[in-house]
């Protein structure tokens, strides 16, 4: 696989930023207004009265946003909502770091910023409120007079938590004695995530295929993905509000602003995502190269990078898979346009087993319950959360992410792996580590990439280790993505970079680890002793 790596343009200087998209503001505004342009009807048939509010939530987005379009035909107003919600920046559950970073609450705040002005463009606006959803859509439902609360539905439990009071509220709204008798709003929950909708699905969510080939393939077999959903060019009139709160900034959200110093900067928000699709598949034609290029780690065009806006809903997965579709008339349709929705179907995969297996995701025997014993030791975490293990690979690759926020595909696995697997580490501290960081953040694909890696996953097959040397010689073989991110390596020689040997770790590791290397090596080979999973031949290699 690593031989066949196609070239894609790299970053040639280690301190230069690359922003994705890679096109100007102006560019980003003329490729979403024309995508708009294509996804728009003149005329839908309207015939609902009152008014309805849409709660924003992970859909931030206008094109193929059902929650939006059933407000628009159900009601004469739309009233659209974002809640600041402020457990959203609090601490993760287990281990206390703080739930949001700041890199991507500034991805956060490009995504309202942009879906704000969108909504303005169709004659709508967004109101922002600051608190908790339960306690703001209640409250405007009965100002408003509302009759429905249209939202995205969530699949993992604090979410749920979150549907279940707003429902709880609305109910007593109309078990107010003040509410006028007509006001019994209702809270409208609509599936709008995967690319296959969960009601096509060819089985019920708890007979859902354990192993995802076998999944794959009956979705690919029994289901259609459905059309995108296209928006009235007008969704107006926006009800009469005096202000319509601001985006925050992200110090109002308790964080310390961060720009990314090099690496990827990504760009927040639907007009940037469809401009992203535009630039990878048609500007740059990588579409017809994805296969070859995806297990890179060094730049921004080895892959799509279309995570982030997915994780945010800023794009539908939907939309990705009829831009494919046209890219396979229009240029060509080879095994690299369908990789792109056959990983897809991995994040759809993740999404249901959320449901199928609910909390456990998060526990620490993951959905199979297995017992093993795993260590805490909050030296050797942080060696590996800073980017100080003295193992090049790992060092590098946790830098671009506490940098960036994104880090590839291959690192990923590969820095889950170590932890794990040689350091005997907690997987949890590992998982909520990455969704602090991560802009792409997503319960359902983090926790369930984690509980795979860790051999707790639902699928026993799915139980991976990734040798380091092995991988830096696949994946970095001239150890450029290392020496990017380690510029003391620069210097070395190209075979070298990946292997600097002791004097590389003593530069790293922190002195009062003293013997953390030994450790490593000692902790290495015991925890891959213990195979407490069974390994077996994987059909779909990842
Ligand atoms: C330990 C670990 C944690 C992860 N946490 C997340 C997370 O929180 N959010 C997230 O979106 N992805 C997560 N992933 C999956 C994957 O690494 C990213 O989706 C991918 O690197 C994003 O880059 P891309 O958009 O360029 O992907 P591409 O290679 O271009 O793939 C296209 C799309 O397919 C989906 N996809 C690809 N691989 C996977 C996968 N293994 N699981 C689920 N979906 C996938 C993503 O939506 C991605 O944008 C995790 C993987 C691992 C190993």
């Amino acid at each position: 696989m690593g031989s066949s790596l196609k070239s894609v343009p790299k970053p040639l200087s280690s301190s230069s930023v690359f922003q994705v998209p890679g096109l100007d503001s102006h560019e980003i505004d003329s490729i979403a207004e024309k995508t708009f342009e294509r996804y728009s009807v003149k005329t839908a048939n309207r015939n609902g009265k009152g008014i309805a509010i849409v709660w924003f939530r992970n859909d931030l987005r206008v094109l193929d946003n059902e929650a939006l379009f059933k407000a628009w035909v159900s009601s004469e107003t739309v009233l659209p909502v974002f809640c600041v919600d402020p457990r959203l920046f609090g601490t993760t559950y287990c281990f206390g770091f703080p739930k949001t970073g700041a890199l991507r609450a500034q991805f956060l705040i490009e995504c309202l910023d942009d879906l704000r002005k969108n909504l303005q463009k169709r004659s709508l606006n967004l109101l922002i409120q600051h608190g908790k959803p339960e306690e703001i859509l209640p409250a405007l439902a009965k100002d408003f007079g509302a009759h429905t609360v249209y939202a995205q539905k969530e699949t993992c439990s604090e979410e749920l938590q979150v549907e279940r009071m707003v429902n709880k509220g609305l109910q007593q709204v109309a078990l107010s004695p003040s509410t006028n008798a007509m006001n019994n709003p209702k809270l409208q929950l609509l599936w709008g995530s995967t690319m296959y909708h969960m009601d096509d699905l060819p089985f019920s969510i708890n007979s859902l295929p354990d192993v995802y080939t076998q999944f794959r393939k009956s979705v690919e077999a029994k289901c259609k993905i459905r059309g995108c959903i296209k928006i009235p060019e007008s969704l107006g009139p926006p009800p009469s509000i005096d202000d319509w709160g601001n985006v925050p900034s992200v110090e109002q959200l308790g964080l310390h602003s961060e720009k990314a110093s090099k690496g990827m900067r990504f760009s927040g928000g639907e007009s940037a995502a469809l401009s992203r699709v535009t630039e990878y598949f048609w500007n740059k034609d990588l579409l017809g190269i994805y296969k070859e290029t995806r297990n890179g780690m060094l730049g921004p065009d080895y892959s799509t990078k279309f995570s982030p806006w997915l994780a945010s809903g800023s794009l539908s997965p939907r939309f990705i898979h009829e831009e494919v579709k046209r890219y396979e008339r229009e240029r060509q349709a080879n095994d690299s346009t369908y990789w792109v929705l056959f990983e897809l179907i991995w994040r759809d995969y993740f999404r249901f087993l959320s449901i199928k297996y609910g909390s456990s995701l998060f526990h620490l025997g993951g959905p199979r319950n297995l017992q093993h014993k795993w260590s805490q030791d909050q030296r050797l975490f942080e060696s590996w959360r800073n980017g100080c293990t003295g193992y090049p690979l790992i060092d590098a690759n946790m830098k671009e992410l506490s940098t960036t926020g994104f880090m590839s595909n291959r690192g990923r696995q590969i820095v889950c792996s170590f932890l794990v697997r040689d350091m005997g580490i907690d997987w949890r501290m590992g998982a909520e580590w990455f969704e602090t960081c991560l802009l792409d953040y997503d319960p359902c694909s983090n926790y369930g990439n984690w509980t795979y890696g860790a051999g707790v996953g639902n699928d026993p097959r799915e139980d991976r280790y990734f040798s380091i040397p092995k991988q830096a010689q696949t994946y970095d073989p001239e150890g450029e993505f290392v020496a990017y991110w380690l510029p003391q390596l620069q210097t070395l020689p190209k075979e070298k970079r990946n292997f600097p040997g002791e004097s590389y770790m003593e530069q790293v590791v922190p002195l009062k680890f003293g013997n953390t290397s030994l450790h490593l090596n000692r902790q290495a080979s015991a925890s891959r002793q213990a195979n407490f999973g069974r390994r077996q031949q994987m059909t779909d290699k990842r």
